[in-house]
């Protein structure tokens, strides 16, 4: 052997991880480096979900180490592992979810319910376990764009529910409990009734992240809502005209609020092409989206087109990102999914599970 453990190590710290922006080593990713005559092997443990990427990560990562003079056969096992991360203070978690992302806007129709849904989509599509929770309760949409209109959870033991699946993720929706046709008046006490079944009593099967979709707006529903659930992290959906970047604001003055961390901003509808001649238009106003967050230091997610498909995918029940996965959008979700999972990976691990029950026995 004519190299150490050292060089592998200087080579690794050469070599930047395209999702995270730092290198291999500072990023604590290369782990178990065995060094067997000539030959290196060694793990590289990313902390989001990546199947996509996980092939040209072991290319880089394997490219690198070999500049290491003298060096024999490298390999590389990269993988992806997910664990809880923190919430608010005094907030338990969920059993069987480690991750909580709450999909929230300002106002009504700015395209949260699609925004949630493809996000949901998009990370089980580069390999994490997910579900969904519909907390939309004044336009419960997710039964349709998942196409599980009609359908009811079953309940095992006649307390709780277990989650229906769709295009490999779990979901649960109040539009599974009530008559989504007919209008409906909840009265503040049947709201957090409604809401509270469905945290509590859902049967999640080992979800590395749910996604909820909160109700639109910044009321008292939705205020409480976002101190009840254990939330991880919060993504604000807006449309660039200014109504609904104001409305926006208030969104992330809510979260502010309640001590959940803005994992950034996406801005949806922010361009139209025309699918005749491909003419490019800002229907909606340009650049607002990225002024907000730049005003509020928060991350600019990405970008969404207004696109026919978009919504005749999602109103067909079979979103984007399963509808049409090769296509340029899919990837733009798939892109902002990962830089979501990238910003919780990034935060504190939670530490609530770590410490042992204490029983003070009486003797
Ligand atoms: N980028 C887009 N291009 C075209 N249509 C879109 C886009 N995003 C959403 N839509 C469509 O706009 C409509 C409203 O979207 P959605 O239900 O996701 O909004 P929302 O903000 O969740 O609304 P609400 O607050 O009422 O629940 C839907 O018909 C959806 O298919």
């Amino acid at each position: 052997m004519s190299f150490t453990e050292q060089q592998i190590k200087a080579a690794l710290s050469a070599a930047v991880d395209p999702n995270t922006g730092k290198d291999f080593v500072t990023g604590r990713a290369a782990k178990n480096i065995k060094i067997d005559g000539d030959d290196v092997s060694f793990d590289i443990e990313l902390g989001y979900p990546a199947k996509t990427q996980i092939d040209a990560i072991r290319k880089q990562v394997i490219a690198a180490v070999r500049t290491v003079p003298g060096i024999g056969n490298v390999s590389a096992n990269v993988f992806t592992k997910i664990v809880a991360h923190s919430v608010q203070m005094g907030v338990k978690l969920l059993p069987g979810v480690k991750n909580i992302i709450a999909v929230a806007s300002g106002k009504g129709g700015v395209g949260k319910s699609t925004t949630a849904v493809n996000l949901a989509l998009a990370l089980a599509q580069e390999g994490a376990s997910v579900g969904i929770l519909d907390a939309d309760i004044y336009g419960p949409s997710q039964p349709q764009m998942l196409g599980l209109a009609g359908q009811q959870p079953e309940s095992k033991d006649g307390q709780s529910m277990e989650p229906l699946e769709a295009y490999g993720i779990q979901a649960m929706s109040i539009g599974f409990m009530v008559d989504v046709e007919t209008p409906m008046v909840w009265r503040g006490p049947m709201v957090a009734q409604a809401l509270d079944q469905l945290l509590g009593q859902t049967n999640w099967r080992d979800l590395d992240y749910l996604v909820v979709d909160m109700p639109p707006g910044t009321g008292d529903v939705q205020l409480s809502l976002t101190q009840k659930v254990p939330v991880t992290g919060a993504l604000i959906v807006t449309t660039p005209q200014d109504i609904a970047l104001i409305d926006a604001r208030k969104g992330l003055k809510m979260f502010e609020k309640v001590n959940v961390p803005i994992l950034g901003i996406v801005e949806n509808m922010s361009i139209h092409i025309c699918s005749n001649c491909g003419h490019e238009e800002h229907i909606f106003g340009t650049g607002g989206g990225e002024k907000m967050c730049a005003d509020y230091d928060v991350e600019f997610l990405g970008s969404l087109p207004l696109e026919l498909a978009i919504r005749e995918m999602a109103d067909g029940g079979k979103p984007t990102v399963v509808g049409a996965p090769d296509s340029r959008t899919a990837e733009i979700y798939r892109d902002i999914a990962r830089r979501v999972a990238v910003k919780i990976g990034e935060k504190a691990k939670d530490m609530t599970s770590k410490f042992p029950n204490i029983v003070v026995q009486n003797t």
